[in-house]
């Protein structure tokens, strides 16, 4: 598997708040890499930083081996990246298929291909199980079907790198699981997918590598089985998510 993204010792201050100090991380074409780690840890930041909203103070963020660490938001997600975020970006007003076809005229809009916003639409909604539902309301979604809209919006630009910021949170334990299964996939059919989730369950299962972030450094890069049993880990969590699952 190649590497797709990697931020080569980034740092990032907000006055005298150190919210990311040398951070090295990369993510692989087709597979699942986890970001984890406790409340203020910088998963946040580092996705703003991978995005473009956040410029670090050092370090550089390289796609496909392209330096992009000077690039500004929406010339990368022309090079295909796309992110969900924490809090739901949904348009409520608008049908499910319209927030999916809103993404897919942007991406048409700036991709020099002929390819046709309703059919990707159509194919990011079976994708993500929401055929059904394509002509209801965003606003009147249960949580879990409107996470995965937001996946089905990130979809339908096309991206070869996915940037997921807790898209289990507010699900239930059958929703994750429906979830981990979609997120599977997409990395098998070769996206680079970034997940940044407190769900220890989901990110054990799905993750082939999970870097642990804490006040804003790397603590260990590794195999869910390696950070499960890992000491600092455990010791950073201080009894909470990780060891629930070893
Ligand atoms: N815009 C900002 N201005 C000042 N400080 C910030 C800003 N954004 C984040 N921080 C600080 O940077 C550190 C990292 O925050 P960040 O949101 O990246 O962590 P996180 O791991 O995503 O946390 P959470 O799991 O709670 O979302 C924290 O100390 C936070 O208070």
């Amino acid at each position: 598997m190649s590497t797709l993204l990697e931020l080569r010792g980034v740092t990032v201050r907000y006055g005298g708040v150190t919210a990311l100090d040398s951070v090295s991380i990369s993510a692989e074409a087709g597979r699942i890499t986890g970001l984890i780690g406790p409340n203020g840890a910088g998963k946040s930041t580092l996705f703003n930083v991978v995005s473009g909203l956040v410029r670090p103070r050092t370090g550089t963020v390289l796609l496909d081996g392209r330096d992009i660490t000077r690039l500004v938001p929406h010339q990368r997600a022309r090079l295909r990246m796309a992110r969900t975020f924490q809090q739901l970006e949904l348009f409520g007003v608008l049908s499910v298929a319209d927030n999916v076809l809103t993404a897919a005229e942007l991406r048409r809009g700036w991709a020099r291909d002929n390819s046709d916003p309703k059919a990707e639409t159509q194919a990011a909604l079976e994708r993500t199980g929401l055929l059904d539902v394509a002509d209801e309301r965003a606003d009147g979604l249960p949580t879990g079907m409107a996470r995965l809209l937001e996946v089905a919006r990130a979809l339908a630009t096309s991206p070869r790198l996915l940037l997921l910021d807790e898209p289990a949170a507010g699900l239930n334990e059958q929703e994750s699981a429906v979830l981990g299964a979609l997120l599977a996939g997409l990395a098998r059919d070769g996206l680079a997918i970034v997940l940044v989730e407190h769900d220890m369950d989901l990110v054990m299962q799905v993750c082939s590598t999970i870097t642990v972030l804490n006040l804003g450094q790397v603590l260990m890069t590794g195999t869910p089985q390696q950070v499960r049993t890992d000491p600092a880990v455990l010791a950073a969590y201080l009894g909470s998510a990780p060891e629930r699952t070893a």
